[in-house]
């Protein structure tokens, strides 16, 4: 960038400074331009955007490919016409277009949400076709293909022009996208972001997968609803094939177009399919925005070249389609036929130059050209505390045993942890100590054998059941929530806590100077510490921490011994695998040795190393970091 503005404005001040002018412009239009067309085409901008902000929860947030919500959008949108058919008041009109989506669309969340990737996207597709039979059949309600036609009610006693009913449709667009907004920046919003990323890690954390799912599912079903009714009420004409795989498609493009996880990238989205079939019509205006759009293109392709190195796939290949759709725009004799293809070219080139759509993308850009004053964050608050236990057994696990096809994973182990003590456990690679921590933190059930952990009986087989009797984990493959940053990892893991206790946290594991960095730019030592923050944030009274050290730099294995070191004092029982010796010797108060699933040896880590079984099972695996002690 050549130069870069320094505002003192917030970033969230500035987003709001400019939502605000875009809304007065929006509400102004209709006295600067008296057009009967542009207001209906603004209208369903409008009616778009709410829509599109609900589909984005599900396939922005939950990054769920959700192929339901045109249908669930017809299903509002009848609801409120047969509400009107029973002369129900204008309110009520639309109460009733968000319960006839709402409700079917909790009852597809439940059993599908437990899906991904092409299953989820089979099911709602699924759901979407028997909806439109549904309506298509069910002629005695919905008078079939033949449609319905309903006249638009009065509003409190007043009966609204289509200027009126535009402001209508803008004023809830407004208060959809803030209340969106505001839910998605939450908690909730948050667990939603950690558990697209990894919903292991968001059930083990106590978090919460499938809950979470179920609302933000059920978020976008109500938004549908809400459309939909507005949908019935501006056109006053309902057919079923309105609402079928061509919307569909239309929908999903508005919402990768305009930019996920954004609302600024639905309502983008949502002009655009809004204006799509006039923008294919008017040819000087498509001419335009195609070269407009291959000179946009050209830029990246000529600055990378300037620099002289070779410009990518994600450079060329935009710049490529672009320069065949402006070629098409202007001289195809033929343009007319020609339109969807080049709309198809315009398709691959967002897609490919700019994953993230058109909105992130300009957001991006403008964060590059003016420089915001970050949010200031409170003082450290919190942190590592001595936990409130009597002396006693923190776990409990006896002959416990899991198998893979004919791999005894874990053999027959009964062992204890007492409050306070740190347990090592070690083992040769393959020997179960994975898999041991998999059983106690609920990931697997147990073939045989029972777990206990301060003195409750978890469910077996459920993540969320150890971490409510108290386990919290961290993982050898690392879980983070690539999408948040530092500080939103640890605030997702606290219930009632503030970021000012978050920020202890982190201070904790000595991240504090790193809050603000997203997940996915963040070291792999710094990674783990954060795991461990986020575990420890939840106030377990068992720490589990598989391989802590793992690819840790020497610096941080110091940083890491004085950590759990300040854990023990704290008087937090811990599980610790750890293949580097030096690490266990330190640390533990007593370590297990496994070997083929078994435990062979338990004792001192003095014991432990002189013991002839435990030397026994290393010989032969010895390479690098699995020494005995
Ligand atoms: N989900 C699974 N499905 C099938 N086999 C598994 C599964 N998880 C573990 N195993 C097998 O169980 C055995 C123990 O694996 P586990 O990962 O628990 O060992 P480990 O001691 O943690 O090893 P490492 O130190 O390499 O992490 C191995 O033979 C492994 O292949």
């Amino acid at each position: 960038m050549f130069f870069t503005i320094v505002s003192g404005l917030k970033e969230k001040t500035a987003e709001r400074i400019i939502r605000i002018l875009l809304f007065t412009g929006l509400a102004l239009f209709p006295s600067i331009w008296q057009g009967k067309f542009a207001l209906g085409l603004l209208t369903l901008m409008a009616v778009y955007g709410i829509l599109l902000i609900g589909l984005d929860a599900t396939v922005g947030y939950l990054g769920q490919v959700n192929l339901a919500q045109a249908a669930l959008f017809g299903l509002g949108a009848y609801g409120a016409a047969l509400a009107v058919q029973a002369d129900a008041a204008f309110p009520v009109v639309l109460l009733a277009g968000i319960t006839a989506a709402l409700l079917p669309g909790v009852a597809l969340a439940l059993p599908t949400l437990r899906l991904e990737g092409p299953q989820f996207a089979l099911s709602t597709l699924s759901f979407a076709t028997l909806s439109v039979i549904v309506l298509n059949e069910a002629e005695s309600i919905t008078n079939g293909a033949l449609g319905l036609s309903i006249t638009r009610p009065a509003l409190f006693g007043f009966s609204l022009d289509a200027t009126g009913f535009y402001w209508l449709c803008l004023i809830i667009l407004a208060i959809t996208w803030s209340a969106s907004q505001s839910l998605l920046k939450s908690r909730f919003g948050l667990a939603i972001e950690a558990l697209r990323d990894s919903p292991i890690a968001t059930d083990a954390l106590g978090i919460g997968t499938l809950r979470h799912k179920a609302l933000a599912f059920a978020w976008g079903s109500a938004l549908a609803g809400l459309a939909g009714a507005l949908h019935a009420l501006n056109f006053g004409y309902l057919q079923p094939a309105a609402f079928g795989y061509d919307l569909m498609v239309i929908l999903l493009l508005g919402v990768v177009f305009g930019g996920r996880r954004s609302q600024w990238g639905s309502f983008t989205g949502a002009l655009v399919i809004a204006m799509l079939p006039n923008l294919l019509s008017n040819r000087t205006f498509f001419s335009s925005l195609a070269a407009a759009g291959f000179v946009i293109a050209l830029i990246p392709v000529i600055r990378t070249l300037l620099s002289k190195k070779i410009p990518s796939f994600t450079a060329i290949a935009p710049a490529l389609a672009m320069m065949i759709s402006s070629g098409l725009a202007f001289f195809a004799p033929n343009v007319e036929d020609w339109r969807k293809g080049i709309f198809a070219l315009f398709l691959f080139a967002t897609v490919v130059g700019l994953p993230d759509g058109l909105a992130v993308a300009l957001a991006k850009t403008l964060r590059k050209l003016i420089r915001f004053s970050p949010d200031p964050l409170p003082q450290a608050m919190g942190g590592l505390r001595p936990l409130n236990t009597a002396s006693g057994t923190a776990l409990k696990v006896t002959n416990l045993s899991k198998s893979f096809g004919g791999v005894k994973a874990v053999d027959n182990i009964t062992l204890n942890i007492a409050n306070g003590e740190i347990l090592g456990l070690i083992g040769p690679n393959g020997s179960g100590k994975t898999t041991f921590i998999n059983l106690i933190s609920g990931l697997y059930a147990p073939d045989h054998g029972t777990v206990e952990i301060a003195g409750t009986h978890p469910a077996p087989g459920s993540l969320m059941s150890a971490f409510a009797a108290g386990g919290a984990r961290t993982f050898q493959n690392l879980q983070p929530f690539s999408g948040l940053t530092a500080l939103e990892s640890i605030m997702v893991c606290q219930r009632n806590s503030t970021k000012a206790e978050a920020i202890g946290w982190l201070r904790t594991v000595n991240l504090d100077n790193k809050s603000r960095l997203l997940c996915s730019e963040m070291s792999y030592g710094d990674l783990r510490f954060l795991e461990i923050a986020r575990a420890l944030a939840t106030r377990p009274r068992l720490l589990m921490l598989d391989e802590p050290a793992a690819g840790m730099s020497m610096p941080d294995i110091t940083r890491l011994i004085e950590l759990v070191t300040s854990i023990k004092r704290a008087g937090i029982p811990v599980l610790l695998i750890e293949h580097h010796q030096d690490v266990v010797a330190e640390l533990c108060d007593r370590v297990a040795v496994m070997d083929g699933g078994r435990m062979i040896a338990l004792g001192t880590p003095d014991q432990v190393r002189s013991d002839p079984k435990v030397i026994e099972a290393y010989l032969g695996v010895i390479e690098t970091d699995s020494k005995p002690l």
